[in-house]
Parts: structure tokens; sequence; C-alpha cells
């Protein structure tokens, strides 16, 4: 296990304005008791509305934050008291804190941080090239960081947390605001990472594409507890009871007819549109076929955005 958590808890204390004058303190619970084991070579997603807590999570477990209880260990090391040793062995990309000197050319920056770091020159040529190419970097190399627009400056920051060959790497909404093309470089960049198996990787995203296309495994976080751990697949399968059912039918749909484990949610002439809830699809299209003649009959798979809002929603 590269990362375990035990009961990690974060509470911050604000103060609520109380009636016209006063101010009182009240404790927000950030992260509400998460327990995480991520293995070496995953790739996850990390995910959740706003304000869920991930941010959080991502700041205890790169030890800028110290957590209010719990355990946590990340490559066997306990984040905050051993920091310094941590940062040699994980990556990070936070998008408010870059890692990049903002004056300096893009290439000065990776030359910098090769001394940070202490990397072996051939070490260090060996992972900026292949982030050049998989990132596509040669051609803003020489600009000065102010200069790069959002997305060239994400190519970038991926390439500086990447340099110094860590074994973790965590990643604050990297495609956050970023145009299609940058989008795609940096999640065909992720993907090819995660791939190799030699990187575990830690995202979170709002995104569902990057959701879709690199997210084997889904941590879903809401009010700082963990409400879903595992595949897009299982998440999907959580919510089968949810899936539709389109049917056209020789005749109109008889006016009230009601099918056992199935809602009738639009009626359209002899086109019928149920939802399915309780009951699997094919009991439904027993029961379907059992009462009116069918023509035609789709199922129809739920979005993931749609389960992705339910699951928010707590329904
Ligand atoms: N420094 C802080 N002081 C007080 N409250 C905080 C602080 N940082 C975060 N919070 C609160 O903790 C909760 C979790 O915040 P966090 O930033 O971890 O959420 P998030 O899931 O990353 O959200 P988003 O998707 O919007 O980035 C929120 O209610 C937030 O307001």
């Amino acid at each position: 296990m590269i990362i375990e958590t035990r009961g990690l808890r974060k509470d911050f204390t604000v103060r609520k304005k109380v009636g016209r004058f006063r101010r009182e303190a009240v404790t927000v619970p950030a992260v509400d008791g998460v327990d995480l084991a991520i293995d070496r070579g995953e790739l996850l997603g990390y995910i959740g509305p706003n304000g869920a807590g991930k941010s959080t999570t991502l700041k205890i477990l790169t030890g800028i934050m110290t957590p209010s209880a719990g355990q946590v260990s990340v490559c066997g090391l306990n984040p905050v008291p051993q920091r310094t040793t941590l940062a040699r062995r994980i990556g990070s990309v936070f998008g408010q804190r870059s890692q990049l000197w903002w004056d300096l050319p893009l290439r000065d920056s990776f030359d910098l941080l090769r001394h940070v770091y202490r990397v072996p020159p051939a070490e260090h040529a060996a992972r900026l090239k292949n982030c050049r190419v998989l990132l596509d970097l040669d051609e803003f190399l020489d600009t000065p960081v102010r200069q790069l627009s959002l997305g060239q400056r994400m190519r970038g920051e991926i390439t500086a947390a990447l340099l110094h060959g860590p074994e973790v790497l965590f990643l604050d909404e990297p495609t956050i605001g970023l145009d299609v093309m940058s989008k795609q470089a940096v999640r065909g960049f992720l993907a090819e990472l995660g791939a190799t198996g030699d990187t575990t990787i830690v995202l979170t995203t709002h995104d569902l594409a990057d959701i879709e296309k690199l997210c084997e495994r889904l941590v879903v976080i809401d009010h700082g507890r963990v409400v879903h751990d595992g595949s897009l697949e299982a998440l999907h399968a959580r919510y089968d009871s949810r899936r539709g059912i389109v049917a056209d039918l020789e005749s109109p749909w008889p006016a009230g007819l009601e099918i056992p484990g199935a809602r009738v949610v639009e009626v359209d002439g002899a086109r019928v549109r149920l939802e399915v809830d309780g009951a699997t699809v094919g009991e439904v299209v027993g029961r379907l076929a059992a009462v009116v003649a069918l023509r035609d009959l789709s199922v129809v798979e739920p979005e993931i955005e749609d389960v992705i809002a339910r699951l928010y929603g707590g329904s």
C-alpha cells in the first residue's frame, strides 16, 4: 500500500455571524473520517462536489496540512513531520501554487528543479525528453512562464512535478479551464503515465471526461465522507435500477397502465419511456411484454453525469 489513511479528519474553525452583531466559532468537518488504501501504480480519481473535502485531503497527503485526527501514511512516511523526505518521493500539481519561476523560461525552471532535487543530469534529460515529446513542450520551452497560456503552463507544471521521478503524483484539477487541445494532451499523457504502472496517480477533477477516460477507480467524497469507492462500472451497477427503457408498441400506451418495478416517465402515442426502479431490466421487459404488444425496445444506460449528480445529491 503506497497511500493509507485511517479515520482521517480535518476540522476547520470558522467564525459565523449570529444575529446582527455577534460572531460564533463553528467547527466545519472538512474531512470526516476518511479511510483510503491505494496500491502502488493505481490511477485513482478523487471526486466530489464543491467543498466536499478533496483539496483538504490532498493537502494532508502531501504534508502541507496537519490532520486534526487519524492516521496517514504516504510512501511509508508520515507526511507532515517527514515532509522534506516525502517531497523527494512525490510530485504535486495544485492549480494555485506554481512550482515554476514566473520570469524564467520554462527550460530554466526545469534546470533549477534539477538542482533543487539533485537529480543526476542523465536522468533529468531522459525524463524531460519524455515529457517534451508526450506533452508537446518544444514550442514554448524558451518562453517565460508568465507568457504561457493556461494549458501550456499546466503542461509545464506536470513536467516540473515529474522531473525528480516521484512514486506518487497528486493532481488537483489538472484540466480545469484548459482549452480542448491541452485537455487532450494532459489526459493522453496521464493515461500513458498511468499505464506504465510506475507512478501512482491521484487526481481530483470535476471533468467527467477525465473520469471516464482515466480513472480505473473512483473514490467519491461528499461532506468529508467517502460515499463510493470502486470502479466506474460499479458506480453504474449501483444505479442499475435507474436504467431506462424506451418501448415502441403496436398500439398507443393504455392510459393509467402501470408496470411493477418501473416508472412511466413519458408517453408519446405508441412510444413509452420507463425508468426501471426496484427490479431488473429483464424483469421489467418481461412484465411489459406480458401486457402490451411490443414492436421495438431499447435499454438506455444511465449517463455518468446523471449517476454522479444523483450520488452527490445523496439519493
Ligand atoms: N483554510 C480553511 N479554513 C476554513 N475552512 C476551510 C478551509 N479550507 C477549506 N475549508 C472548508 O472545508 C470544506 C472542504 O474544502 P475543500 O477545499 O477541501 O473542498 P473541495 O472538495 O476541494 O472543493 P472544490 O471542489 O470546490 O475545490 C469546505 O467547506 C471549505 O469551505
